[in-house]
């Protein structure tokens, strides 16, 4: 049985396409605000065009139907198409295009050059020498080797001092010996490790005569490269399925006394001499770049994750009738109910400020990778690390919930895997934990804020970063009707009392005999909600910063919207802050839900257009739910009879197991 018919597909579903009649604006301009400029925004509606142009690369058979085996492979088998292409659909080089690419044609699941790309070159540009580069910059960017980012260990990840591998300095052949000491010590994690890659940036603990120097970045050669079996001395495998993000290979990996040349030290900031003697780098945590590299996207690729899903949600729920407003004669699209705006317009909200700050780190990175390899300068460093510490644990801790609702708000169809809410689900979350765990990270940020205000109590405001001035600001009685201006001060109060709530609770057990270790562990929940707060306070500012920089009038209208929706529920997410500490009175309490029930309305004519302006292809969705021509149901019911078990009427486990304990029963 079909539904599929043509007379019923043609064209896209009228209540989507009504939708995106009433838009006020353009999705095309919208696009050129989220992607940062009309020239990317139009490079990737050009590569989605060249893409749909290649059969190899459109879609075979759904995701959720394969096994682990068969998603690596199709993988792979793109990976292959796309190469074969690669220059016809990209510019050579251009990160963003090429991760743009990756996301359309291999979606999400993780691929072998997931981490090549993300930290397997990143840290070969920041780490490496001119002359190591030369060596293996170039093969890299050709895919000649593939490469990885091993750091992480069984026992270790958050703690990189204890890491376990040891890169122990031979002076006399100038070698060093890789050793992998015990169970714990082994790399654990990686992406891309546990099969494919052939070369490993590896982080270990540089020992030259017994000294330990902490860890260290060694370029490793893994695998044969004619035969892709592991070296001698190497041991190497895949750590088995996960969660989600089952098509990329995590892996462990463990060294015998594995010898390497000197030559393979990443040594652009620091240097191990043929005998022995250490050139220490500018600032102690250089070799940490690749970290904070990541951790610079991800307010970025979180907020394209969360958009994934509220594309699906958001179209769905426009598609989706059921019960009665004042029309009984028809039923409603559920995104007319205001408890289902409330689950996702907020949401909305959040990945446009996320992607917003995405654009700004990510430059700051660039910049800061500019000034460290070519001026030495590393005084952005301490700036850019608490920023992005803080913001990688935020953003995706609200993906998370984010997506989340999208996945309720979609009913019982969300729960199915033809959604493809679950597995982007999965793949987000893993966001709270890699590139550092969020608490650890929030406690990184606390660092900064502590040091912040003591500096202030110790009478040197002058000497605060601009991100931490707030906490110099006095307290002030606000007029929330102003607009966005008092909004920030509101919550700017907030956040500077937090702040100083939680390192007064630092200095009190200090005082009272605690280390300042122990101390700070008894205030770690504290400090937290600082960190939480001073870094939603980042969002929000640049999403005012951005929302006022832009020059098209009716894009620049719906996002004010959106923007207002924004302020009024954070704010009223951190109320309880704000009445503890007589901040905001119950009278503004009120003003600001009714600011945020009327901004719901106000989004609701947009909701449609505010999404399909991400301007994902079906490709790249991988949602029955969620395709642009919105035919819900006839796709479902496609999507089902494809499934493996429907293939045979009579599945084996009937006439092995059912049907002789029915006949059995029958006795
Ligand atoms: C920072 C630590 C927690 C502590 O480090 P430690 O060395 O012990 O530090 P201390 O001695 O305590 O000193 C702290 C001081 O040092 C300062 N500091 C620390 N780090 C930095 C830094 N980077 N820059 C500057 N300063 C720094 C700190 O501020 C202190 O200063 P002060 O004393 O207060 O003045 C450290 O242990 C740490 O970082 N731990 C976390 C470990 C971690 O993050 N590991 C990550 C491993 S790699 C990983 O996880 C990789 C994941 C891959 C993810 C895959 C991504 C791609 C996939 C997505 C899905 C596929 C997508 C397709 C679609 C798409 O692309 O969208
Ligand atoms: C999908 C995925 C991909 C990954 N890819 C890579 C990769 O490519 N390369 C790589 O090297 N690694 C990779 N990792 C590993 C990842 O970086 C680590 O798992 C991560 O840094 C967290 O470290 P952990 O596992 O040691 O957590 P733990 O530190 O053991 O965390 C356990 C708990 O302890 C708490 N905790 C730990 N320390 C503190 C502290 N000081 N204060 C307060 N609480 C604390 C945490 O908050 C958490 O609740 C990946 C992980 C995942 C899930």
């Amino acid at each position: 049985m079909s539904f599929l018919n043509k007379e019923i597909c043609d064209g896209d579903n009228p209540d989507l396409t009504e939708e995106r009649r009433t838009a006020t604006f353009d999705t095309d301009r919208m696009a050129q605000v989220i992607y940062g400029s009309e020239k990317f925004a139009a490079r990737r509606r050009q590569i989605t065009k060249s893409i749909s142009r290649i059969p190899a690369l459109q879609d075979t058979k759904p995701l959720a139907f394969m096994t682990r085996e068969e998603k690596i492979t199709e993988a792979c088998r793109e990976l292959d198409v796309l190469s074969d292409h690669w220059e016809q659909l990209i510019y050579v080089n251009d990160e963003e295009e090429a991760l743009h690419l990756h996301r359309e044609v291999i979606g999400m699941e993780g691929h072998p050059f997931a981490l090549h790309e993300t930290m397997f070159i990143p840290t070969l540009v920041s780490q490496a020498s001119d002359e190591q580069q030369e060596k293996w910059l170039g093969r890299a960017r050709k895919r000649e080797i593939i490469g990885c980012y091993a750091q992480t260990e069984l026992g270790h990840g958050s703690n990189l001092r204890k890491l376990e591998t040891t890169a122990t300095y031979s002076p006399s052949t100038q070698e060093f010996i890789l050793h992998t000491p015990t169970i714990t010590a082994l790399k654990w994690w990686p992406g891309a490790l546990g099969k494919s890659s052939n070369y490993a940036i590896v982080m270990a603990d540089l020992v030259i005569k017994n000294k330990s120097y902490g860890p260290h970045p060694f370029i490793v050669q893994l695998r044969d490269e004619k035969t892709h079996q592991p070296l001698p001395g190497i041991t190497v495998g895949d750590i088995g399925p996960k969660m989600a993000f089952n098509g990329a290979d995590n892996g462990f990996l463990g060294f015998d006394h594995f010898r390497i040349p000197r030559g393979n030290l990443l040594m652009r900031h620091n240097r191990v001499e043929p005998d022995g003697s250490y050139l220490k780098p500018p600032h102690a945590k250089i070799g940490y770049s690749s970290m904070v590299k990541v951790r610079s996207r991800m307010a970025m690729d979180q907020g394209l994750f969360m958009a994934q899903a509220l594309v699906i949600a958001v179209r769905y729920s426009a598609v989706r009738r059921q019960g009665f407003l004042e029309d009984k004669s028809q039923e409603v699209k559920v995104l007319d109910y205001q408890t289902q705006q409330h689950r996702l317009f907020p949401s909305i909200a959040r990945v446009y400020a996320f992607i917003f700050c995405g654009l700004e780190t990510i430059q700051l990175y660039e910049k800061l990778i500019l000034d460290v390899n070519k001026n030495g300068d590393t005084s952005g460093m301490a700036d850019l690390h608490s920023l992005t510490s803080g913001l990688k644990s935020v953003v995706t801790h609200f993906t998370g919930q984010g997506i989340e609702q999208a996945r309720m708000a979609c009913g019982g169809h969300g729960y199915s895997m033809a959604s493809y809410i679950s597995e982007i689900y999965g793949v987000a979350v893993a966001g709270c934990t890699y590139e550092g765990e969020n608490m650890v990270m929030l406690l990184q940020c606390a660092r900064a804020l502590v040091k912040a205000v003591e500096l202030v109590e110790e009478g040197h405001p002058e000497k605060l970063s601009p991100m931490m001035a707030y906490l110099t600001k006095p307290s002030v009685t606000v007029d929330l009707t102003v607009g966005p201006e008092a909004y920030v001060k509101i919550f700017q109060l907030i956040a500077k009392k937090q702040a100083f709530k939680a390192t007064e609770q630092l200095h009190k057990f200090m005082v009272a005999g605690d280390s300042r270790d122990v101390a700070w562990n008894k205030s770690a929940v504290e400090l937290t909600k600082a960190s939480r707060l001073h870094t939603r306070l980042y969002i929000l500012k640049t999403f005012i910063r951005r929302v006022e920089s832009i020059t098209d009038i009716s894009v620049k209208a719906a996002l004010t919207d959106l923007l207002n929706l924004h302020l009024n529920y954070e704010l009223l997410d951190v109320a309880s802050y704000a009445l503890a500490d007589g901040i905001m009175s119950s009278t503004q309490m009120d003003f600001i839900k009714n600011q945020l029930y009327s901004s719901l309305e106000k989004i609701r004519p947009n909701a449609v257009s505010l999404m399909d302006s991400f301007q994902f292809s079906d490709l790249q969705l991988r949602s029955v739910l969620g395709r642009r021509d919105g035919h819900v149901y006839q796709n479902l019911f496609e999507w089902a009879k494809s499934s493996p078990l429907n293939q045979s009427e009579v599945l084996p486990s009937v006439t092995q197991y059912l049907k002789p304990m029915m006949e059995k029963s029958k006795l």
